[in-house]
């Protein structure tokens, strides 16, 4: 089984994509690590985040061994992903790495933008999360906290919705809810609600109670 689960910045996919893997006993990938080790390597690199060529050559050659990188999670590393993953040719390099991992058993858990879009139109399960965007921001900036980081929230919820919108107009994989996908609104849950309400949706999906 595959499980598609989509959203804006900060919107809890990883959170959820982690706990669904370990319910089901599947393998879970947060596709915004690919971009985001793209952009640090172009960051690191001081290279033009507009130079699509270059961002390209670095993404068909990304070590997956780096995603564990705390350093990925950063506010301007994000940034700097949703600049880089608007070039075609970045997204295009991306696409077998993940539809490989998709592809292969027991089952896999993918979180992103464009996962029952682009990346898997065929998931069995397609889950659409989102949250308001001060809950998210208040979230991100409670996680930095934990952290021992200085949070801005203010700062924070500027970067959610900035990044929101550049996802969503792009033309290459826009963030958007697949026609097939369920809406999931955890703005007013906490993380064992939500992760309760998505397996709710599976169940209900698998069983053919619930048409998506
Ligand atoms: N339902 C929830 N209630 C409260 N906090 C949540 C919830 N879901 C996620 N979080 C927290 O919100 C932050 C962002 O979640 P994360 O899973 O990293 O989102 P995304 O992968 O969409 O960027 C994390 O600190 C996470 O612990
Ligand atoms: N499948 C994906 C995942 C991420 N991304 C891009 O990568 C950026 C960082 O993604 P992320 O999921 O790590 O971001 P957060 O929601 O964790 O803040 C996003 O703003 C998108 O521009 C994408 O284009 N497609």
């Amino acid at each position: 089984m595959i499980i598609a689960i989509d959203g804006p910045a900060a919107s809890g996919k990883g959170t959820l994509g982690k706990r669904l893997a370990a319910h089901y006993g599947y393998r879970h990938l947060d596709t915004g690590l690919i971009y985001r080790a793209v952009a640090k390597a172009m960051l690191d690199a001081a290279a033009d985040l507009a130079d699509e060529a270059r961002a390209a050559e670095i993404a068909r050659r990304l070590d997956v061994d780096t995603f564990g990188d705390p350093a990925l999670k950063s506010q301007a590393v994000g940034e700097a992903a949703s600049v880089v993953s608007a070039h075609p040719t970045v997204r295009a390099a991306l696409l077998d790495f993940q539809r490989r991992f998709a592809a292969d058993p027991p089952g896999a858990v993918l979180d992103g933008r464009d996962i029952g879009t682009v990346i898997c139109p065929d998931a069995d399960v397609k889950i659409f999360v989102v949250a308001k965007p001060e809950v998210r921001a208040q979230r991100r900036a409670l996680e930095a906290q934990g952290r021992g980081e200085p949070a801005d929230e203010a700062a924070i919820l500027a970067d959610i919705l900035r990044r929101d919108e550049r996802d969503k107009s792009r033309s290459a994989a826009p963030l958007k809810q697949a026609e097939d996908a369920v809406l999931l609104d955890n703005s007013y849950l906490d993380i064992e609600g939500g992760v309760r309400a998505a397996i709710e949706i599976v169940e209900a999906v698998r069983a053919g109670r619930r048409r998506v």
